[in-house]
């Protein structure tokens, strides 16, 4: 099965020209660095001289271009090509070298690989106890960087280390372990070469079925992978376990598709094997003529190969064979020729079939003493190594030799010896297996250790988690803790936003009642404007027209109410209405100017002021006359206010801007409203002025400076007397139908102006 390791041509060549590139393309030069380290890694198992070829070269100083981590990859698949090679002496040269390297990169991963490739160097070398450890080592590394595919790895090649200790419980643990992480990783090629692993186990453990499972198993995959060597040696394993199940039928057809492939893949080596095997199952079948022809195949192969050992097994098979088919002269020249090429160091077993069969051909020509000697030899060297049933048959085919001479008391020695030797073999295989348990045990301890190892690892995790939860609820409390700032400050932003929207609406709300107040001032100014005379400041006549009709209204109610017998007499419900007209005004303005005249009538409301409240209404009627309504007061008042606005007039000096200041008088007439408390609502306040308005031109026809008032008469008839006021005044006055009130010593001087009705 191994190859020849060779550097090929191309490879120098390419080496040459990556140092030229080296120095002129480094870029240039790690893109072949990669393309070689994938190349390499497909070679690695079927041809792994060509790994090997491909990257020697940049193991180097020279190749000083190459990153550490290249340098890495490509010593750890160099290493595994020396050890696949079975060139041991160069794979540890390789591996002191990634060891160097991974200690200088502090690479836990490499340091693992390199202690894995020891053992499997010491595995090879039969140093199973040692190997073990070593991939105990390698195994901490890889499961301190958590990395399943080489713990998965690293199971498998513990579990080869413990088959070949005959530890087959332990190392099936161990293969399943690996399966199960490889799974995890989709390692799928490694899978099925722990499968193969696992079916050999089987094999060894004497499960034949289970093993036939594992192989089947790992020959799916690597049928479904396209992996034909691997399928190749699934096939010959499969093909093993049926010879064994002694179903050869089927042994020999998985052996035909395994030569098939082998014939395919022209892999020289394990087609032989797969003949010589082939063979053998064909001659159990005694298909003697087909089992000949692949026998003769095989040994001309093994001939080619310059395999001496397999030839000269070879050989003994066809032997085997040309004995069985009692053809002793074929076989005496397959003997020959297996024993002209047989050396000290080919396998004992070997040796020691050669010798059973040389002792057969001497029996079947007759030299019993020959074929006697050969076999009292066999029993004395009692090789290690050698398959007990063939030491077993060596006494029985004595005892047999004997007992046909007719030494039958020998012939019972050797039956008893033939007994001895069973029963030490089996004690020497009771040893065998206290040394597995011994072995076993050690295992145990190992992998306690582990655990304990595991433990302290779990115990560091939950320690590393519960200071992670601690920092973790620390930046969680930070977190929250800025999210309530966060919160806080919007909250306080919005508030503040708030509060400033709220200043600005309550600013813009008094500047809005600001306008508003300033708008009503303005109207009110406006209002007081149009209802008020320019000249003399008083009310115009708008302004009382627009209130003098709720004051009636008030005045009527209240009279309404007493006559109602809801109230008592009023006392402060009339108004009393005073026309007040400036006498001789036009010689005024004649003799002193008109703007004298201005002066004059401006300080009437000075004067009106001095006798009036100022809720009275005191109105400039037109020109030179004045209307003065005293509010809610008493009808009985009237006739002495209408004297002190005579008198003060009378006694006031009027300043006109002139030398002297102006005297005048005044006329007045007034009336009361209602004008017949009685029948409150008989006149209105047009007609109580109209009433006002005869009487002041009654006083200007009586001499002017006095005052003339006229009210009703309340208790009489109802009856309208209105019009005759103006027809005929004096008449009513006779009647009594009302008072009349005036400042002239005699009223009957009062001269009334009869106006006719219209
Ligand atoms: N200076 C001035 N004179 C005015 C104003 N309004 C009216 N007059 C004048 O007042 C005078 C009123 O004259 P008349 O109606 O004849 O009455 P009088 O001269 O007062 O005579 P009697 O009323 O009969 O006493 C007129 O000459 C008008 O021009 C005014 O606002 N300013």
């Amino acid at each position: 099965m191994v190859q020849i390791a060779s550097h090929s041509g191309i490879s120098l060549a390419k080496f040459k020209l990556i140092l030229c590139l080296l120095c002129i393309f480094p870029t240039a030069v790690l893109a072949d660095i990669q393309e070689d380290i994938r190349n390499a890694k497909h070679f690695l198992l079927s041809s792994p001289a060509q790994t090997i070829a491909l990257l020697s070269p940049y193991t180097l100083d020279s190749a000083d271009e190459v990153s550490a981590s290249e340098q890495l990859e490509l010593l750890a698949l160099l290493a595994r090509a020396y050890i696949v090679q079975s060139e041991l002496q160069l794979a540890s040269q390789i591996i002191d070298q990634l060891e160097t390297l991974a200690l200088e990169q502090k690479d836990l991963l490499y340091q693992g690989i390199v202690l894995r490739e020891r053992g499997a160097i010491l595995f090879i070398q039969t140093q199973y106890g040692s190997s073990l450890e070593l991939y105990n080592l390698a195994l901490e590394k890889f499961q301190l960087i958590n990395d399943a595919l080489q713990v998965g790895l690293t199971y498998n090649a513990m579990a080869q280390s413990l088959r070949a200790q005959l530890q087959y419980s332990q190392a099936l643990s161990f293969a399943r372990k690996s399966l199960a992480l490889l799974r995890e990783s989709g390692a799928t090629a490694a899978m099925a070469d722990v499968l193969n692993a696992m079916g050999v186990i089987f094999e060894r453990l004497n499960n034949l079925e289970e093993s036939l499972v594992a192989h089947s198993q790992a020959m799916d995959i690597r049928r479904a992978l396209n992996d034909r060597p691997g399928l190749a040696d699934s096939l010959y394993n499969i093909g093993e376990i049926h010879r064994e199940l002694k179903d050869y039928a089927s042994a020999e057809m998985y052996l035909s598709e395994s030569v098939a492939v082998d014939r395919d893949l022209n892999n020289v080596s394990n087609l032989a094997y797969g003949l010589f095997k082939l063979a053998d199952i064909q001659c159990a079948q005694n298909k003697y003529d087909v089992a000949k022809a692949n026998g003769l195949q095989a040994l001309a192969l093994f001939s080619r190969l310059n395999a001496i050992e397999n030839v000269v097994a070879a050989n003994a098979n066809l032997v085997k064979l040309e004995l069985r088919m009692g053809t002793y002269t074929e076989a005496a020249v397959f003997l020959s020729n297996a024993e002209a090429l047989l050396t000290n160091d080919m396998s004992a077993e070997l040796k020691f079939r050669l010798g059973i069969y040389r002792a057969k051909l001497f029996v079947a020509e007759g030299e019993f003493a020959k074929a006697e000697l050969i076999l009292r030899n066999h029993i004395a060297v009692q090789l290690d190594g050698v398959n007990v049933e063939l030491q077993l048959m060596v006494y029985r085919m004595l005892s047999d030799l004997l007992a046909q001479q007719g030494k039958t008391k020998e012939a019972l020695a050797v039956l008893n010896a033939h007994n001895t030797r069973h029963d030490k073999i089996m004690s020497e295989s009771r040893l065998q297996s206290i040394a597995n348990v011994q072995s076993s045990v050690d295992f145990m301890r190992r992998e306690q250790q582990l655990a304990l190892l595991s433990r302290d690892k779990d115990i560091a995790d939950v320690k590393e988690s519960k200071r992670n939860f601690e920092r973790n609820t620390v930046v969680f409390g930070f977190v929250v803790l800025f999210f309530l700032l966060f919160t806080l400050f919007g909250r306080y932003q919005s508030r503040r936003i708030n509060f400033q929207l709220k200043q600005q609406v309550a600013e813009r709300t008094a500047e809005l009642e600001a306008k508003n107040a300033e708008l009503q001032r303005a109207y009110g100014q406006l209002q007081a404007i149009s209802q008020t005379d320019l000249l003399t400041g008083l009310s115009n006549r708008r302004f009382l027209q627009e209130h003098i009709e709720h004051d009636c209204a008030k005045s009527i109610r209240d009279y309404l109410n007493w006559l109602q017998g809801k109230a008592p007499v009023p006392n402060q419900s009339d108004l009393l209405f005073f026309l007040i007209d400036l006498d001789g005004f036009k010689n005024v303005n004649d003799l002193n100017g008109h703007a004298a005249g201005d002066l004059v009538l401006a300080q009437m409301k000075n004067i009106l002021a001095q006798i009036f409240r100022e809720t009275d209404y005191q109105v400039r009627w037109g020109g030179e006359e004045f209307l003065v309504v005293a509010r809610f007061s008493q009808r009985e008042n009237a006739a002495m206010l209408a004297e002190r606005i005579r008198a003060l007039i009378a006694e006031t000096e009027f300043d006109i801007k002139q030398a002297k200041p102006l005297s005048i008088t005044a006329s007045i007439g007034f009336s009361c409203f209602p004008f017949f408390t009685d029948r409150p609502a008989q006149y209105n306040w047009q007609q109580v002025v109209d009433i006002a308005d005869t009487c002041l031109y009654a006083a200007k026809q009586s001499g002017r400076n006095c005052w003339v008032g006229l009210t009703g008469v309340e208790g009489l008839e109802k009856v309208d007397t209105f019009d005759r006021l103006f027809t005929e005044p004096e008449q009513v006055i006779y009647e009594g139908w009302v008072n009349l009130y005036t400042s002239l010593e005699d009223p009957r001087s009062l001269s009334w102006q009869v106006r006719s009705t219209s």
